[in-house]
Protein backbone atom coordinates (compact mmCIF):
# COMPACT_ATOMS: atom_id res chain seq x y z
CA UNK A 1 0.00 0.00 0.00
CA UNK A 2 1.17 3.36 -0.98
CA UNK A 3 -0.01 6.85 0.57
CA UNK A 4 -0.67 10.25 -0.42
CA UNK A 5 -0.87 12.45 2.89
CA UNK A 6 -1.17 15.52 3.29
CA UNK A 7 -1.67 18.01 6.76
CA UNK A 8 -4.21 20.67 7.14
CA UNK A 9 -4.39 23.49 9.30
CA UNK A 10 -4.47 23.93 13.10
CA UNK A 11 -4.26 19.76 13.27
CA UNK A 12 -2.37 19.60 16.19
CA UNK A 13 -4.43 21.16 18.46
CA UNK A 14 -4.99 19.43 22.29
CA UNK A 15 -4.91 16.21 20.35
CA UNK A 16 -4.07 12.73 22.83
CA UNK A 17 -2.69 9.29 21.56
CA UNK A 18 -1.75 6.50 23.63
CA UNK A 19 1.10 4.72 22.38
CA UNK A 20 1.80 0.93 22.65
CA UNK A 21 4.41 -0.41 24.82
CA UNK A 22 8.28 -0.10 24.72
CA UNK A 23 9.14 -2.53 21.53
CA UNK A 24 12.84 -2.97 23.62
CA UNK A 25 10.94 -3.72 26.64
CA UNK A 26 9.06 -5.88 25.84
CA UNK A 27 10.90 -8.07 23.80
CA UNK A 28 13.50 -8.38 27.41
CA UNK A 29 10.67 -9.66 29.28
CA UNK A 30 9.22 -11.90 26.58
CA UNK A 31 12.22 -13.93 27.03
CA UNK A 32 12.55 -13.12 30.78
CA UNK A 33 9.11 -14.36 31.31
CA UNK A 34 10.09 -18.04 29.26
CA UNK A 35 13.11 -18.04 31.68
CA UNK A 36 10.91 -17.17 35.04
CA UNK A 37 7.03 -17.51 34.41
CA UNK A 38 6.44 -15.73 38.00
CA UNK A 39 6.46 -12.58 35.50
CA UNK A 40 3.35 -11.20 34.23
CA UNK A 41 3.51 -8.04 31.67
CA UNK A 42 1.16 -5.15 31.31
CA UNK A 43 1.12 -2.83 28.35
CA UNK A 44 3.18 -5.08 26.40
CA UNK A 45 4.45 -3.90 23.02
CA UNK A 46 1.63 -4.86 20.07
CA UNK A 47 4.58 -4.38 16.93
CA UNK A 48 5.42 -6.94 14.47
CA UNK A 49 8.98 -7.13 16.66
CA UNK A 50 7.15 -8.35 19.70
CA UNK A 51 4.21 -10.78 18.15
CA UNK A 52 7.57 -12.36 15.89
CA UNK A 53 9.36 -12.52 19.48
CA UNK A 54 6.77 -14.43 21.18
CA UNK A 55 5.34 -16.56 18.77
CA UNK A 56 8.95 -18.08 18.80
CA UNK A 57 9.30 -18.75 22.43
CA UNK A 58 5.83 -20.85 22.04
CA UNK A 59 6.13 -22.45 19.12
CA UNK A 60 6.87 -26.09 18.95
CA UNK A 61 8.01 -25.77 15.57
CA UNK A 62 11.53 -26.23 14.90
CA UNK A 63 11.61 -23.39 12.07
CA UNK A 64 11.35 -20.37 13.01
CA UNK A 65 11.11 -16.94 10.98
CA UNK A 66 11.65 -13.68 12.98
CA UNK A 67 11.10 -11.49 9.55
CA UNK A 68 12.68 -8.51 9.85
CA UNK A 69 12.86 -8.18 13.82
CA UNK A 70 16.47 -7.94 14.98
CA UNK A 71 16.01 -7.42 18.37
CA UNK A 72 14.30 -10.90 18.22
CA UNK A 73 16.83 -12.69 15.93
CA UNK A 74 19.69 -11.47 18.26
CA UNK A 75 18.18 -12.67 22.22
CA UNK A 76 16.44 -15.66 20.89
CA UNK A 77 19.47 -16.83 19.47
CA UNK A 78 21.36 -16.86 23.16
CA UNK A 79 17.73 -18.18 24.47
CA UNK A 80 17.64 -21.44 22.18
CA UNK A 81 21.03 -21.58 22.86
CA UNK A 82 20.59 -22.85 26.30
CA UNK A 83 17.56 -24.56 25.46
CA UNK A 84 18.62 -27.94 26.54
CA UNK A 85 17.19 -30.99 23.99
CA UNK A 86 15.76 -28.45 21.88
CA UNK A 87 17.48 -27.64 18.04
CA UNK A 88 15.89 -24.67 16.02
CA UNK A 89 16.67 -23.13 12.84
CA UNK A 90 16.02 -19.45 13.21
CA UNK A 91 15.53 -17.47 9.94
CA UNK A 92 14.17 -13.81 9.04
CA UNK A 93 13.80 -11.81 5.86
CA UNK A 94 16.26 -11.36 3.17
CA UNK A 95 17.83 -8.42 4.87
CA UNK A 96 17.88 -10.17 8.48
CA UNK A 97 20.22 -12.55 6.56
CA UNK A 98 22.59 -9.58 5.87
CA UNK A 99 22.54 -8.10 9.17
CA UNK A 100 25.75 -9.78 11.02
CA UNK A 101 25.55 -11.55 14.25
CA UNK A 102 28.88 -13.47 14.05
CA UNK A 103 30.12 -11.36 17.28
CA UNK A 104 27.15 -12.96 19.29
CA UNK A 105 27.65 -16.80 18.22
CA UNK A 106 31.64 -16.53 18.80
CA UNK A 107 30.30 -15.63 22.39
CA UNK A 108 28.00 -18.26 22.58
CA UNK A 109 29.91 -20.23 21.20
CA UNK A 110 32.77 -19.62 23.65
CA UNK A 111 30.32 -21.02 26.75
CA UNK A 112 29.43 -23.67 25.18
CA UNK A 113 27.06 -23.40 22.50
CA UNK A 114 26.37 -24.83 19.60
CA UNK A 115 25.35 -23.23 16.82
CA UNK A 116 26.10 -23.08 13.47
CA UNK A 117 25.49 -21.42 10.42
CA UNK A 118 23.08 -22.50 7.46
CA UNK A 119 24.32 -20.19 4.73
CA UNK A 120 26.61 -17.41 4.68
CA UNK A 121 29.49 -17.53 7.19
CA UNK A 122 28.12 -14.73 10.40
CA UNK A 123 24.89 -14.03 9.12
CA UNK A 124 21.04 -15.87 10.17
CA UNK A 125 20.07 -17.72 9.27
CA UNK A 126 21.33 -20.30 12.05
CA UNK A 127 20.73 -24.31 13.32
CA UNK A 128 20.95 -23.73 16.93
CA UNK A 129 21.01 -27.37 19.37
CA UNK A 130 20.22 -26.16 22.74
CA UNK A 131 22.45 -27.52 25.24
CA UNK A 132 23.45 -26.69 29.11
CA UNK A 133 26.04 -23.38 29.26
CA UNK A 134 28.70 -24.38 31.30
CA UNK A 135 31.24 -21.32 31.23
CA UNK A 136 31.04 -18.61 33.27
CA UNK A 137 32.59 -15.77 31.76
CA UNK A 138 33.40 -14.66 28.51
CA UNK A 139 34.28 -11.45 26.28
CA UNK A 140 32.52 -9.38 23.35
CA UNK A 141 32.94 -6.59 21.38
CA UNK A 142 30.62 -3.71 22.09
CA UNK A 143 31.30 -1.54 19.68
CA UNK A 144 29.18 -3.13 16.81
CA UNK A 145 25.42 -3.86 18.46
CA UNK A 146 24.65 -3.30 22.25
CA UNK A 147 21.56 -5.92 21.34
CA UNK A 148 24.41 -9.06 21.60
CA UNK A 149 25.52 -7.72 25.18
CA UNK A 150 21.90 -7.45 26.17
CA UNK A 151 21.19 -11.02 24.87
CA UNK A 152 23.85 -12.50 27.03
CA UNK A 153 22.25 -10.34 29.80
CA UNK A 154 18.80 -11.98 29.66
CA UNK A 155 20.16 -15.37 29.87
CA UNK A 156 22.84 -14.87 32.28
CA UNK A 157 21.38 -15.51 35.46
CA UNK A 158 19.47 -18.80 34.10
CA UNK A 159 23.77 -20.25 33.42
CA UNK A 160 24.66 -22.55 36.77
CA UNK A 161 27.02 -19.62 37.76
CA UNK A 162 25.83 -16.76 36.42
CA UNK A 163 28.02 -14.69 34.25
CA UNK A 164 30.61 -12.37 33.86
CA UNK A 165 31.37 -10.03 30.30
CA UNK A 166 34.23 -7.95 29.72
CA UNK A 167 33.55 -5.78 26.94
CA UNK A 168 35.78 -4.99 24.54
CA UNK A 169 36.00 -1.60 22.23
CA UNK A 170 33.87 1.18 22.67
CA UNK A 171 30.41 0.52 23.82
CA UNK A 172 27.71 1.37 21.47
CA UNK A 173 24.03 2.01 22.54
CA UNK A 174 24.49 2.06 26.56
CA UNK A 175 21.12 2.74 27.88
CA UNK A 176 19.59 -0.42 26.00
CA UNK A 177 22.57 -2.57 27.84
CA UNK A 178 21.31 -0.05 31.08
CA UNK A 179 17.81 -0.68 30.21
CA UNK A 180 18.45 -4.34 30.24
CA UNK A 181 20.08 -4.54 33.51
CA UNK A 182 17.24 -2.38 34.80
CA UNK A 183 14.77 -4.70 34.36
CA UNK A 184 16.94 -7.71 35.70
CA UNK A 185 17.09 -5.60 38.78
CA UNK A 186 13.21 -4.63 39.00
CA UNK A 187 12.76 -8.70 38.56
CA UNK A 188 15.22 -9.23 41.92
CA UNK A 189 18.29 -10.25 39.62
CA UNK A 190 21.45 -9.01 40.44
CA UNK A 191 24.11 -7.49 38.57
CA UNK A 192 27.17 -4.70 38.87
CA UNK A 193 28.12 -3.26 35.37
CA UNK A 194 31.77 -1.64 36.24
CA UNK A 195 34.30 -0.10 33.76
CA UNK A 196 34.08 -2.84 30.54
CA UNK A 197 32.93 -5.31 32.98
CA UNK A 198 29.40 -6.56 33.84
CA UNK A 199 28.10 -9.60 36.35
CA UNK A 200 24.97 -10.97 36.85
CA UNK A 201 24.35 -13.26 39.73
CA UNK A 202 22.65 -16.71 39.27
CA UNK A 203 18.92 -16.86 40.34
CA UNK A 204 16.88 -20.26 40.42
CA UNK A 205 13.35 -18.37 41.16
CA UNK A 206 11.71 -14.89 41.30
CA UNK A 207 8.88 -13.74 43.39
CA UNK A 208 5.94 -13.04 41.73
CA UNK A 209 6.43 -9.75 39.70
CA UNK A 210 3.89 -7.84 37.05
CA UNK A 211 5.64 -5.27 35.45
CA UNK A 212 4.08 -2.75 33.88
CA UNK A 213 6.25 -1.27 30.26
CA UNK A 214 6.22 2.14 29.23
CA UNK A 215 4.99 3.02 26.46
CA UNK A 216 7.66 3.24 23.38
CA UNK A 217 10.49 6.82 23.03
CA UNK A 218 10.93 5.78 19.54
CA UNK A 219 7.49 6.07 18.39
CA UNK A 220 6.81 9.59 20.20
CA UNK A 221 9.97 10.63 18.62
CA UNK A 222 7.54 11.37 15.40
CA UNK A 223 5.15 13.54 17.46
CA UNK A 224 7.88 15.57 18.58
CA UNK A 225 9.03 16.45 15.03
CA UNK A 226 5.35 17.10 13.91
CA UNK A 227 5.54 19.64 16.85
CA UNK A 228 8.60 20.93 15.87
CA UNK A 229 7.28 22.19 12.85
CA UNK A 230 3.51 23.04 13.78
CA UNK A 231 2.54 26.61 14.64
CA UNK A 232 3.01 28.07 18.26
CA UNK A 233 0.28 27.18 20.92
CA UNK A 234 0.14 23.64 19.51
CA UNK A 235 -0.03 20.40 22.12
CA UNK A 236 -0.77 17.02 22.17
CA UNK A 237 -0.42 14.57 25.21
CA UNK A 238 0.63 11.12 24.89
CA UNK A 239 0.58 7.97 26.99
CA UNK A 240 1.54 6.20 29.16
CA UNK A 241 5.25 7.90 29.94
CA UNK A 242 7.37 8.21 32.82
CA UNK A 243 9.97 11.15 34.08
CA UNK A 244 12.57 8.00 35.37
CA UNK A 245 12.65 6.03 32.14
CA UNK A 246 14.70 3.44 30.87
CA UNK A 247 14.80 4.06 27.48
CA UNK A 248 17.61 6.12 26.19
CA UNK A 249 15.17 7.49 23.56
CA UNK A 250 13.51 9.79 26.27
CA UNK A 251 16.82 12.02 25.26
CA UNK A 252 14.27 13.87 23.07
CA UNK A 253 12.36 15.41 25.21
CA UNK A 254 15.48 17.77 26.09
CA UNK A 255 16.59 17.22 22.14
CA UNK A 256 13.36 19.10 21.26
CA UNK A 257 13.82 21.71 23.72
CA UNK A 258 15.83 23.81 20.76
CA UNK A 259 13.44 23.54 18.42
CA UNK A 260 10.95 25.04 20.89
CA UNK A 261 9.06 21.82 21.99
CA UNK A 262 8.32 21.76 25.78
CA UNK A 263 7.63 18.35 27.47
CA UNK A 264 5.37 18.00 30.67
CA UNK A 265 4.89 15.12 32.68
CA UNK A 266 1.90 14.88 34.61
CA UNK A 267 1.17 11.32 36.01
CA UNK A 268 1.75 8.94 32.90
CA UNK A 269 1.36 11.59 30.40
CA UNK A 270 3.84 13.82 28.96
CA UNK A 271 2.56 16.75 26.98
CA UNK A 272 4.62 18.35 23.93
CA UNK A 273 3.76 21.95 23.53
CA UNK A 274 5.21 24.21 20.54
CA UNK A 275 6.38 26.93 22.80
CA UNK A 276 8.75 28.91 20.99
CA UNK A 277 10.40 28.98 17.79
CA UNK A 278 13.74 27.29 17.21
CA UNK A 279 16.31 28.96 19.13
CA UNK A 280 18.69 31.53 17.91
CA UNK A 281 22.29 29.42 18.17
CA UNK A 282 20.44 26.57 16.16
CA UNK A 283 18.50 28.77 13.77
CA UNK A 284 22.14 30.94 12.72
CA UNK A 285 24.31 27.15 13.24
CA UNK A 286 22.24 24.14 13.27
CA UNK A 287 22.42 21.38 15.76
CA UNK A 288 25.12 18.74 16.42
CA UNK A 289 24.25 15.87 18.05
CA UNK A 290 26.43 12.79 18.67
CA UNK A 291 23.44 9.94 18.64
CA UNK A 292 25.54 6.58 19.59
CA UNK A 293 22.89 6.13 22.91
CA UNK A 294 20.15 6.89 20.57
CA UNK A 295 20.29 5.61 16.98
CA UNK A 296 16.70 4.75 16.69
CA UNK A 297 16.06 8.33 16.59
CA UNK A 298 18.64 10.10 13.89
CA UNK A 299 16.20 9.63 10.80
CA UNK A 300 13.37 11.60 12.95
CA UNK A 301 15.85 14.05 14.06
CA UNK A 302 17.59 14.45 10.66
CA UNK A 303 14.04 15.11 8.85
CA UNK A 304 12.99 17.83 11.68
CA UNK A 305 16.05 19.53 10.97
CA UNK A 306 15.41 19.67 7.02
CA UNK A 307 11.66 20.50 7.00
CA UNK A 308 12.59 23.49 9.55
CA UNK A 309 15.47 24.09 7.07
CA UNK A 310 17.94 24.21 9.61
CA UNK A 311 21.71 22.62 9.57
CA UNK A 312 22.30 19.61 11.19
CA UNK A 313 25.40 17.22 11.92
CA UNK A 314 24.76 14.04 13.53
CA UNK A 315 27.32 11.56 14.94
CA UNK A 316 27.82 8.48 16.61
CA UNK A 317 25.13 6.32 13.57
CA UNK A 318 28.08 3.88 12.74
CA UNK A 319 25.25 1.25 13.79
CA UNK A 320 22.82 2.35 11.72
CA UNK A 321 24.25 0.53 8.85
CA UNK A 322 23.56 -2.47 9.87
CA UNK A 323 19.80 -1.97 11.02
CA UNK A 324 16.52 -2.76 8.64
CA UNK A 325 18.36 -0.69 5.69
CA UNK A 326 21.64 1.39 5.17
CA UNK A 327 19.66 4.13 7.19
CA UNK A 328 22.46 6.38 6.32
CA UNK A 329 22.40 5.91 2.50
CA UNK A 330 18.89 5.41 2.60
CA UNK A 331 18.11 9.56 4.52
CA UNK A 332 20.74 10.48 1.65
CA UNK A 333 18.58 9.45 -1.51
CA UNK A 334 15.54 10.11 -0.05
CA UNK A 335 16.00 13.70 1.80
CA UNK A 336 18.12 14.58 -1.74
CA UNK A 337 14.69 13.70 -3.64
CA UNK A 338 12.90 16.36 -1.50
CA UNK A 339 15.78 19.18 -2.06
CA UNK A 340 18.36 18.83 0.53
CA UNK A 341 21.95 19.17 0.67
CA UNK A 342 23.29 16.44 2.54
CA UNK A 343 26.58 14.05 2.80
CA UNK A 344 27.03 11.28 4.73
CA UNK A 345 30.54 8.95 5.96
CA UNK A 346 30.05 5.45 7.59
CA UNK A 347 28.90 7.38 10.74
CA UNK A 348 28.03 10.36 10.57
CA UNK A 349 25.37 12.73 8.42
CA UNK A 350 25.39 16.29 7.42
CA UNK A 351 22.24 18.35 6.01
CA UNK A 352 22.86 22.56 4.71
CA UNK A 353 19.99 24.30 5.68
CA UNK A 354 17.34 24.69 2.57
CA UNK A 355 14.64 26.60 2.55
CA UNK A 356 12.38 24.84 -0.04
CA UNK A 357 10.64 21.31 -0.41
CA UNK A 358 9.92 19.33 -3.25
CA UNK A 359 6.04 18.80 -3.30
CA UNK A 360 4.90 15.26 -3.76
CA UNK A 361 8.03 13.47 -3.90
CA UNK A 362 7.24 9.17 -3.53
CA UNK A 363 9.48 8.57 -0.23
CA UNK A 364 11.01 5.21 -0.52
CA UNK A 365 10.88 3.01 2.93
CA UNK A 366 13.40 0.22 2.19
CA UNK A 367 11.25 -2.19 4.41
CA UNK A 368 12.03 0.10 7.01
CA UNK A 369 9.67 1.50 9.82
CA UNK A 370 11.81 4.44 10.51
CA UNK A 371 11.89 5.23 6.95
CA UNK A 372 8.28 5.84 6.56
CA UNK A 373 7.43 7.59 9.98
CA UNK A 374 10.18 10.02 10.12
CA UNK A 375 9.48 11.55 7.16
CA UNK A 376 5.53 11.89 7.49
CA UNK A 377 6.04 15.15 9.76
CA UNK A 378 6.53 16.75 6.48
CA UNK A 379 3.31 16.22 4.75
CA UNK A 380 2.53 19.58 7.29
CA UNK A 381 4.28 21.55 5.23
CA UNK A 382 3.37 19.60 1.52
CA UNK A 383 2.49 16.67 0.36
CA UNK A 384 4.03 13.54 0.58
CA UNK A 385 3.35 10.46 -0.60
CA UNK A 386 5.00 7.22 1.61
CA UNK A 387 5.70 3.77 -0.28
CA UNK A 388 4.79 0.51 1.19
CA UNK A 389 3.13 2.26 3.79
CA UNK A 390 2.37 -0.83 6.08
CA UNK A 391 5.87 -1.34 7.15
CA UNK A 392 5.25 1.03 9.91
CA UNK A 393 3.70 -2.06 11.81
CA UNK A 394 7.14 -3.10 12.64
CA UNK A 395 7.29 -0.89 15.68
CA UNK A 396 3.86 1.04 15.43
CA UNK A 397 0.76 -1.24 13.95
CA UNK A 398 -1.67 1.99 14.92
CA UNK A 399 0.78 4.54 13.32
CA UNK A 400 -1.49 5.34 10.63
CA UNK A 401 -5.22 5.71 12.55
CA UNK A 402 -2.93 8.09 14.64
CA UNK A 403 -2.08 9.73 11.95
CA UNK A 404 -5.55 10.47 10.85
CA UNK A 405 -6.77 10.79 14.81
CA UNK A 406 -4.73 13.18 14.77
CA UNK A 407 -5.91 15.15 11.56
CA UNK A 408 -3.61 13.92 8.53
CA UNK A 409 -5.32 13.18 4.92
CA UNK A 410 -4.16 9.67 3.99
CA UNK A 411 -5.22 8.42 0.49
CA UNK A 412 -4.24 5.34 -1.01
CA UNK A 413 -2.92 5.62 -3.91
O1 LIG B 1 18.34 -3.60 22.54
C1 LIG B 1 17.46 -3.02 21.90
O2 LIG B 1 16.25 -3.14 22.19
C2 LIG B 1 17.87 -2.16 20.75
C3 LIG B 1 19.16 -1.73 20.63
C4 LIG B 1 19.62 -0.82 19.55
O3 LIG B 1 20.42 -1.55 18.65
P1 LIG B 1 22.05 -1.44 18.54
O4 LIG B 1 22.62 -1.74 19.86
O5 LIG B 1 22.36 -2.47 17.50
O6 LIG B 1 22.36 -0.04 18.10
C5 LIG B 1 18.42 -0.19 18.81
O7 LIG B 1 18.85 0.39 17.62
C6 LIG B 1 17.35 -1.21 18.52
O8 LIG B 1 16.25 -0.64 17.83
C7 LIG B 1 16.80 -1.78 19.81
C1 LIG C 1 16.87 -1.09 14.70
C2 LIG C 1 15.64 -1.40 15.06
O1 LIG C 1 15.19 -2.64 15.36
P1 LIG C 1 15.92 -4.07 15.29
O2 LIG C 1 17.40 -3.90 15.31
O3 LIG C 1 15.39 -4.80 16.49
O4 LIG C 1 15.45 -4.73 14.01
C3 LIG C 1 14.61 -0.32 15.17
O5 LIG C 1 13.50 -0.61 15.66
O6 LIG C 1 14.87 0.82 14.79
Amino acid sequence: MDLHIEGVENMLLKKSINVSGSKSESNRLLILQQLFPQITIENLSDSDDSKHLQHAVTTSEADINIGHAGTAMRFLTAFFAMQNDKTVVLSGSHRMHNRPIEILVQALRDLGGDISYVEKEGYPPLKIVGKELTKDSVAINGNVSSQYISALLLIASSLPNGLTITLLGEITSIPYIEMTLSLLNQLGIESTFKDDTIFVKPQQNLDSKTVVVESDWSSASYFYSMMALSDIGSEIKLSSYRRESLQGDSCLAEIYEHFGVETTFEENTITLKKKNVISRAVEKSGIELNLKNAPDIAQTIAVTCFGLGVACELTGLHTLKIKETDRLEALKAELTKLGATVSVTDHSLHLEPSYEIVKNVRIETYHDHRMAMAFVPLAMKVPIQIEDANVVTKSYRNFWEDMKKIGFQCKEL
